[in-house]
């Protein structure tokens, strides 16, 4: 179907020379009788060109008379045959002209009968060689020169003989004589033995078929002959080659008398048959081709196909994928040594076993105390929990163990006991028991561990450890954004450098950008120094990391026109996320100069959402949302942390788009439900001991230690090398005050106001990225457009992040809406 497309495209490209060509060439009238002239001509000619050679003499001391009327020509043709004679044949080619008739006849005769122009074309050229080459040759032969070469004939041997000598001649001649053979008559050395060789074979045939034929005739073998006969005459073809083969043994007969008399001479005498008729189809076959010059075939031009795939494989293959840190192509990760080591300090996981003992048997009494018996128990010592596995006797319900949570605390005497009941994908019951001496994982440990070094993710965390020891690596791309909550002083800010920290350590400037909100003013200011690296602001801002919270709200909306826009580029290339986007770019598949560009992550990180959901309310929780349900697929992913898990700030609208959750230790069931929708979290025992969900399991997890002297480190490391002129632009975001209340004037509107006003109302879809794309225009001017668009009452106010509302429904409302202006 799809090829079908392209030939009918293809035609249709071809069109237009194909209709040049038409009003070029004549009709089929005009050919018929310009056909006729020619040949005509053709026959003139060649009677003058006879009766010239009888009596040039005669003529040629009156051809300057020849103007005057009563001057009298001898030829044929009178003075018009000797005039042109004279100067075809005297001055021209000689006698070689004579192929001049000829193909005027032949070009009158092709234009007749409409034939292949190619051929005629053919003939006219290999003719002019040849009567070229005759004249020549003529010269060389009689040198006097006169009427048999012609002027030509004269003239070019007399040059060739002066410079290249008799032998030169000789042999430049003979050899324009074999580039005939081989070029116009298609004859090679092989060719011609294979011919003779052929000539040969059929005259042996023809004898020995004579033999068989006079055999036949005289009756001895016909029972043996028969069979071959019969299946022969079924066949028309074979038959009629048979009625050749009978005329030629005929002849041969008469000639010949040749007779064998033995049946294995006449079993050869079938084979030969056999093979003599083989033989004769191929003469035939070769007779109906004896002359393929007579056989018509018209080509088809050939239609390439065309290959657009191929030019980015092209460009590919010349220039190689497409590198986004080519730009900061010297840029140096941070190295691991810039991290602080802690193991000297905590001296590592060290395994107490007195104090392991003391709590197994403090389990298993308390346990007794409520009638529960354990069959087993085993303990896996964490960093700062030790993992007490138990598995009951049969029998003993599960919830009874549960509830039995706060009075197994209250006799072990500890902070923070958790109790997992039963742990998932185990059946055994765990319970959770804060070390003495708890270890700090550093995060160091966290980013050379091996899990995150080979980690094959798009945005990879080294969030910690677990309390098996294993560090805990998560995709943040996967999760897709994440809240993060607990109470003041529990480590949600080491936990975001952590996070930050790991991106760090992992993606190149080019690949990922952060936008960080901090209304702290203190936490992220470190970060500030990698602004012309990592950051993204929105254009004329002073500083990349806002601290203000009217700020946030143009930041959060110029986010949600960058979504748009990434949308639309996923739209045009046809992909159905960034990872794919990004792909394609990289194979060059995607156009620049159609808007594509390589995308890089944006990663938004808050810290202190309570704060900004107090003073902004509403209008952050807009585009938070819409971000939070619509941003996963084009690279931006929110991180949100808060200290105040209250229900009016993770609400539940925030809760339903952030499966993804963090909490550190909270003062209250409450909290901890509000955040995990469960309890736990009020029993973590801080310092960084956190539980991570991403929808099902809650998983505990000694967040990594990353202290403000190592980011420091970090950053100034980073800061210090080359950077790109800028932070990376966000859209420009106008806001809401700037859309509403405009009175713009006629005079000042943009030139291309009219031409946007059909595009807005065409599609029926207020926004200044649509008129961006289809405009090619830059942001502020397309914004620009939409505010004078909506002064003119084209489209509606200022929605937030949704496109605004077309109040003209079609191009003719809106031609009488202008003209009426
Ligand atoms: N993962 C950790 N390992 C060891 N100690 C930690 C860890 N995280 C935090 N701490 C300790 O807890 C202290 C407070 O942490 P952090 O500043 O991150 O708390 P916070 O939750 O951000 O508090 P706030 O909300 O008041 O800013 C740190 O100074 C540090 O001593």
């Amino acid at each position: 179907m799809a090829k079908k497309k392209t030939t009918t495209k293809k035609k249709a490209t071809k069109n237009p020379t194909a209709k040049t060509k038409k009003n070029l060439s004549l009709s089929r009238q005009q050919k018929v009788i310009i056909g006729s002239f020619l040949f005509f001509l053709g026959i003139a000619l060649f009677f003058a060109f006879i009766s010239f050679f009888f009596n040039w003499k005669i003529d040629q001391s009156e051809i300057a008379q020849f103007s005057k009327r009563s001057a009298i020509a001898k030829n044929w043709l009178s003075k018009f045959g000797a005039s042109v004679s004279h100067f075809f044949i005297f001055r021209g080619f000689g006698v070689a002209a004579l192929f001049i008739p000829v193909l005027t006849s032949l070009t009158g005769v092709y234009l007749f009968f409409d034939l292949n122009k190619k051929r005629l074309a053919g003939f006219w050229f290999w003719g002019t060689l040849v009567m070229l080459w005759i004249s020549i040759v003529l010269g060389f032969i009689k040198q006097e020169g006169g009427l048999l070469a012609g002027v030509i004939g004269y003239e070019i041997n007399d040059f060739l003989r002066d410079y290249v000598g008799f032998i030169g001649t000789v042999l430049i001649l003979t050899f324009f004589a074999i580039i005939y053979v081989v070029v116009r008559l298609r004859y090679t050395p092989e060719k011609i033995a294979a011919s003779i060789q052929q000539a040969q074979q059929t005259v042996a045939t023809n004898a020995t078929d004579q033999t068989s034929q006079s055999t036949t005739k005289n009756g001895k073998h016909t029972t043996v002959e028969s069979p071959v006969v019969t299946t022969i005459a079924k066949d028309p073809i074979n038959a009629k080659i048979t009625n050749i083969e009978e005329d030629t043994t005929t002849t041969l007969e008469s000639t010949k008398d040749l007779s064998t008399t033995n049946v294995l001479n006449d079993l050869y005498t079938k084979d030969s048959e056999r093979t003599s008729t083989d033989d004769s189809m191929q003469k035939l076959v070769i007779k109906s081709n004896d002359d393929p010059e007579d056989l018509e075939m018209e080509v088809e031009s050939v239609v390439e196909e065309e290959l657009s795939e191929n030019l980015s494989d092209k460009l590919v293959k010349d220039f190689g994928e497409f590198d986004p840190t080519l730009e900061l192509g010297n840029y140096q990760y941070p190295s691991i040594s810039l991290l602080k080591d802690y193991t000297g300090q905590t001296g590592g996981i060290t395994i107490d076993q007195g104090e392991l003992e003391e709590n197994k048997n403090r389990i298993v009494e308390t346990l007794k105390n409520y009638k529960i018996e354990i069959a087993q128990i085993k303990a896996t010592v964490g960093p700062t929990v030790t993992l007490y596995e138990i598995v009951p006797e049969a029998g003993v319900r599960i919830s009874k163990i549960k509830n039995l949570e706060d009075d197994i605390a209250l006799s072990l005497a500890a902070l923070g006991i958790r109790i997992i009941a039963p742990i998932p994908g185990k059946g055994t019951i765990g319970i959770e028991v804060p070390n003495k001496k708890s270890t700090i994982v550093s995060m160091r440990s966290a980013i050379s561990s091996s899990k995150f070094q080979n980690a094959e993710m798009e945005l990879p965390l080294s969030l910690g450890k677990t309390i098996s020891n294993e560090t805990f690596v998560v995709d943040l791309a996967k999760m897709p954004h994440l809240l993060m909550a607990g109470a003041t002083g529990q480590g949600k800010s080491v936990g975001l450098n952590a996070i930050l920290t790991s991106l760090l350590y992992k993606k190149h400037p080019a690949e990922v950008k952060f936008v960080l909100v901090d209304p702290k003013k203190v936490e992220l200011t470190l970060f500030n120094k990698i602004e012309r690296h990592y950051l993204a602001k929105l254009p004329d801002t002073e500083e990349a990391i806002i601290t203000d919270n009217t700020k946030v709200i143009n930041t959060l909306n110029s986010l949600c026109i960058e979504m748009d826009a990434r949308y639309d580029l996923l739209k045009l290339a046809m992909v159905r996320n960034i990872k794919e986007y990004n792909v394609k770019f990289r194979a060059r598949k995607l156009n620049p100069e159609n808007g594509h560009k390589f995308l890089p992550y944006i990663v938004l990180v808050v810290d202190e959402f309570a704060d900004l959901i107090m003073t902004a309310g509403k209008e952050v929780e807009t585009p938070i949302a819409r971000l939070a349900q619509l941003a996963r697929a084009i690279g931006i992913h929110l991180i949100i942390a808060t200290q105040r898990p209250s229900v009016n700030v993770i609400t539940g609208m925030i809760k339903a788009n952030f499966p993804a959750r963090i909490a550190f230790r909270v003062t209250s069931k409450i909290d901890s439900r509000t955040i995990l929708d469960t309890g736990g979290a009020d029993q973590l025992i801080g310092r960084g001991d956190m539980l991570y969900t991403q929808g099902n399991d809650l998983i505990r997890i000694q967040c990594a230690f990353v202290d403000t002297p190592e980011v420091e480190r970090i950053t100034d490391f980073i800061g210090s090398q080359k950077a790109y002129p800028d932070a990376y632009m966000l859209p420009e975001y106008s806001g809401e005050e700037s859309g509403t209340g405009l009175d713009i004037d006629v005079s000042e509107r943009d030139k291309l106001f009219n031409e946007a006003a059909e595009v807005i109302v065409t599609a029926q879809q207020g926004s200044a990225s649509l008129l961006q794309r289809k405009l090619k225009l830059g942001y502020n001017r397309a914004g620009r457009i939409i505010d004078q668009l909506e002064a003119a009452g084209i489209v509606g106010p200022f929605e937030g992040s949704k496109a605004r509302q077309v109040l003209v429904t079609d191009l003719v409302s809106l031609k009488q809406l202008l003209d009426g202006e």
